[in-house]
């Protein structure tokens, strides 16, 4: 039987994606482990948010095979993937500013008391607040309102709710791209923590300091073409840039 040990979180078959005439992305692989984090990196227009709408169920792959903890699967839609196991943490959140905390933790999968099914707040607040302990997210309580919170705080509870939910794979798109310096090193963190929790991370950074910073490997798209996966000990800045751009120096 196989174990966490020797199955993918993730596993990416030759995925291909054309829109029309135009090939998006072309025969992609990528194996992510449990407790992986992998980055996912190219310029403008390389296919990077295709990718990512493909894994996460709003695109249908062309052609290619996507399996999760080893079993092939596909997606009908973005909900259907959430319930596969992938979570995503978008760009611009997808949080609720009037709720508190918890209840943006819980969106859409509320814990309810038996038998009238009334909101169970005490078991959401205390899950949450473990959560964010464990995680080391620093916010004032799990019971305050989202509103409370600073971009970097409420991108942390972004992050907390996708690994909180995901069994397989947590999937973020530039999660530090509106935050400040010390907010993204905290945020940063945060992602780091993701690897004790055993699902496979895929981000997408154009921070190349960010991805030498958090990621164990680094997968890099140009014009649709996966060019190259390394280890991040086994690639250095420049030729990083390099495999991105098409450029030597
Ligand atoms: N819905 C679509 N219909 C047609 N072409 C598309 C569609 N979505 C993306 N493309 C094309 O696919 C290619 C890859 O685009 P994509 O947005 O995936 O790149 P990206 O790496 O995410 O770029 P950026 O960093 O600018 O977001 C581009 O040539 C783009 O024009």
């Amino acid at each position: 039987m196989s174990t966490s040990t020797d199955t993918f979180a993730l596993q990416l078959d030759g995925i291909t994606k054309h829109f029309g005439g135009i090939v998006a992305i072309k025969h992609f692989d990528l194996q992510i482990k449990p407790g992986e984090i992998v980055a996912l990196v190219g310029d403008n227009g390389a296919g990077k948010s295709t990718l990512v709408k493909i894994i996460s169920g709003m695109y249908q792959p062309t052609a290619g095979e996507i399996r999760l903890n080893g079993a092939p699967t596909n997606f009908r839609d973005p909900s259907d993937a959430r319930t596969k196991g992938v979570e995503v943490v978008y760009q611009d959140l997808a949080l609720v500013d009037l709720q508190p905390v918890y209840m943006n933790m819980f969106l859409g999968r509320e814990l309810r008391k038996k038998p009238f099914g009334t909101l169970d707040r005490r078991e959401m607040a205390a899950q949450t607040q473990a959560l964010v302990d464990e995680l080391d997210v620093r916010i004032p309580s799990a019971k305050a309102p989202l509103s409370d919170l600073s971009g970097g705080q409420r991108q942390g509870i972004a992050i907390a709710r996708a690994t909180n939910w995901a069994s397989s794979l947590v999937l973020m798109d530039e999660p530090t791209a509106a935050l400040g310096v010390a907010e993204t090193a905290r945020v940063e963190q945060i992602i780091m923590r993701l690897r004790e929790r055993g699902a496979g991370v895929l981000i997408v950074s154009h921070n190349m300091e960010q991805v030498f910073r958090v990621a164990d490997r680094v997968t890099v798209l140009r014009r649709g073409t996966q060019v190259a996966t390394k280890r991040i000990d086994e690639v250095t800045h420049n030729e990083l840039i390099a495999m991105i751009t098409g450029l030597t120096s």
